[in-house]
């Protein structure tokens, strides 16, 4: 597994390679858009050249009919410029939206693929900011470049060819101009682009404390801990504000420096062109396109500083795009068309030979150990048993003794260290992970509901479930307190199931599990929040309802489990105690003494 993440680390794609490929689809719309901002600039630069030959007309011909023909031409290059001008926008908006989503949609569904490991090394507050913000600032890089930086080189060459054909010198002071304003483009760029780039980083740190901060709130609240995490905040948002000023400084100070500057150029021309016209070296008229292209080109310079600094803040995000997109996930399918035959595991290996034949066996662990990515020692030890139709297996052990982590690999959130899950005969790494999870309903420790309606949570286990199977699956897990809310299946759901107890919660999470029809149902500590009333009606309702699939129960009270057909004891990883209850009261200590304990706290009598 490791070798694979610095495989993955090696494999690294460029940032003009993806912008390339989320671009590709939408040759029309590029080129579109470059026809229309040709119409835009050739219509700016016709109009400043037909001014000064209507001005020169005017002043030395007089000719109305020549002043009349520069006018219509004026209209029309004024027409085909500003039509250029909006249309371009518009292209340029879609092509920069449509690559913004594909970005994101890229992003979200490789955040999906990744395993638990994989995601908590990027945190849930970056991978937030790289599928919004980060997308946000190419999109919005994307139409900047194409409008606001792509006409300046066109109209810097364009502009200084007239100019040299009204007059050399004035051609040569134009090219100055150019200079000298690229210079001071340069010099903001330089300034500011590397604190730009740190910007988007920090983002990210304010995006992930917030989230913090806002997840735990009522812990916040409840420690008195309100000025401690506001100063925390305080101090991001402070860093942030601060760098964001500097940059801001370095605009304002290289905009007013712009617009001085413009003025000054307005002046050197006027002054220059004055000698050049007493000199006949040029027309009165000529002097108002130049100043003109002067204007444009200044305008244009100044207007694409900004989007040139916004450059290397894309980059960034593409890079930090890439750094999701590259990843190639530890848990992944096995190669389409060769599930059977090939390997498509991650380790390479062959997949194992058929599963000895066993008409009720659901799933097995053969032989299974376990040890996440940054740890030092196994968490699940030679796991050795077997999941049998009709039957129910119950998982008991001290916390962090490992039984969630077996419920997650049975659904093949993380891959076996050495050893095999099978489920339906298959080792799991050799099944598409859809096909896997068909087979299995799971209900997880924290009983997660998402935002909408009763009915759409339930529907997440089977899309097509009538409403009369979702309220069969209410009563079978005893959530009868649907029945009393005024909107029944349509009552509405807060995020997480918020608006929700904890053991209602529960209830609807089982509920969920149960609209699925699976032949492995997976109930992870699910009945810790209920009663021990509702818990052992839970339990003789779900007995029935589930005789045609296995039944895996993790649970911390002995008294949910002591029904069950095996008990699995977990110590540390390692199976301790296989058996029934009765079994393992005479022979496994481990079990003993947890029931023991249980009982002297009096709960077994509640049963
Ligand atoms: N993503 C992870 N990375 C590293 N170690 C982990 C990770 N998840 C769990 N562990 C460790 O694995 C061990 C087993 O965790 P697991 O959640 O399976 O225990 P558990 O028996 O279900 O505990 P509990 O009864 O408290 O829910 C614990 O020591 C835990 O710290």
């Amino acid at each position: 597994m490791q070798a694979q993440t610095k495989q993955a680390k090696a494999r690294k794609t460029g940032e003009l390679a993806l912008l390339l490929r989320l671009m590709s689809p939408y040759k029309a719309l590029i080129a579109g858009l470059v026809v229309t901002l040709m119409c835009d600039i050739t219509g700016m630069l016709v109009i400043p050249t037909q001014l000064s030959a209507l001005l020169n007309t005017a002043i030395t011909t007089r000719d109305m009919a020549e002043v009349a023909r520069h006018g219509i031409t004026m209209l029309v290059a004024a027409l085909v410029g500003s039509g250029g001008n909006v249309i371009s926008y518009r292209l340029a908006a879609r092509l920069a939206a449509n690559v913004g989503r594909d970005l994101r949609c890229e992003v979200y569904s490789k955040s999906l693929e990744l395993s638990g490991y994989e995601f908590g090394q990027l945190g849930a507050g970056s991978m937030i900011t790289r599928t919004l913000s980060d997308a946000n600032v190419v999109q919005q890089t994307i139409i900047m470049s194409f409008v606001m930086i792509s006409p300046v080189p066109v109209t810097c060459v364009i502009a200084t060819i007239m100019a040299f054909g009204i007059d050399p010198v004035m051609g040569w002071l134009l090219l100055a101009v150019i200079a000298l304003t690229l210079g001071a483009m340069a010099f903001a760029v330089w300034k500011s682009a590397p604190v730009f780039t740190v910007l988007q980083g920090f983002i990210d740190r304010m995006n992930t404390r917030l989230r913090e901060s806002i997840t735990g709130v009522r812990v916040i609240r409840a420690f008195g801990k309100e000025p401690h995490e506001r100063q925390k905040l305080d101090q991001t948002f402070e860093d942030y504000a601060g760098r964001a000023i500097r940059v801001n400084l370095v605009f304002a100070t290289v905009d007013s420096l712009t617009f001085f500057f413009m003025n000054a150029v307005e002046s050197a021309i006027f002054w220059v062109g004055a000698g050049r016209v007493g000199a006949h070296a040029m027309q009165i008229g000529s002097i108002s396109a130049l100043v003109e292209y002067a204007m444009l080109i200044m305008f244009f310079m100044m207007m694409a500083q900004f989007c040139v600094l916004q450059i290397p803040r894309a980059w960034a995000c593409l890079s930090r795009a890439n750094e999701v997109l590259d990843i190639d996930p530890a848990i992944k399918d096995p190669a389409a068309g060769t599930a059977a035959a090939t390997t498509g595991r991650a380790d390479g290996k062959k997949p194992a030979p058929p599963a000895a034949p066993d008409a009720d066996e659901v799933a097995r662990f053969d032989h299974v150990s376990f040890r996440f990515e940054d740890a030092d020692e196994d968490t699940l030890r030679n796991l050795d048993f077997v999941l049998r139709r009709g039957q129910t297996t119950a998982i008991i052990g001290n916390t962090g003794s490992g039984k969630s982590t077996i419920a997650k690999l049975l659904l093949r959130f993380h891959d076996v260290t050495s050893g095999g899950v099978r489920v339906g005969g298959a080792d799991v790494r050799d099944q598409t992970q859809d096909a896997l999870r068909a087979q299995v309903a799971y209900v997880p420790q924290a009983a997660w509901l998402f935002s909408g309606t009763i009915a759409q949570n339930l529907r997440h286990g089977r899309a097509n479930a009538t409403d009369e199977e979702l309220w069969h699956a209410l009563d079978v897990a005893q959530a009868d307190f649907v029945r009393g809310l005024p909107d029944g299946l349509g009552s509405r759901v807060a995020q997480g199931g918020s608006n929700f107890s904890g053991g209602q919660r529960q209830r609807l999470a089982i509920a969920r599990a149960l609209v699925r029809r699976a032949d492995l149902y997976v109930f992870d500590d699910s009945f810790s929040a209920l009663d021990f009333r509702t818990d052992a009606a839970l339990r003789r309702a779900l007995a029935p309802e589930l005789a045609h699939a296995a039944t895996l129960v993790i649970a911390q009270r002995v008294s949910t489990i002591r029904d069950a057909d095996q008990i699995v004891v977990l110590s540390e990883g390692r199976v301790v105690g296989l058996g029934t209850h009765d079994e393992l009261m005479r022979a496994c200590p481990t079990y003993k003494e947890i029931a023991d304990s249980q009982a002297r706290g009096g709960e077994q009598n509640d049963d």
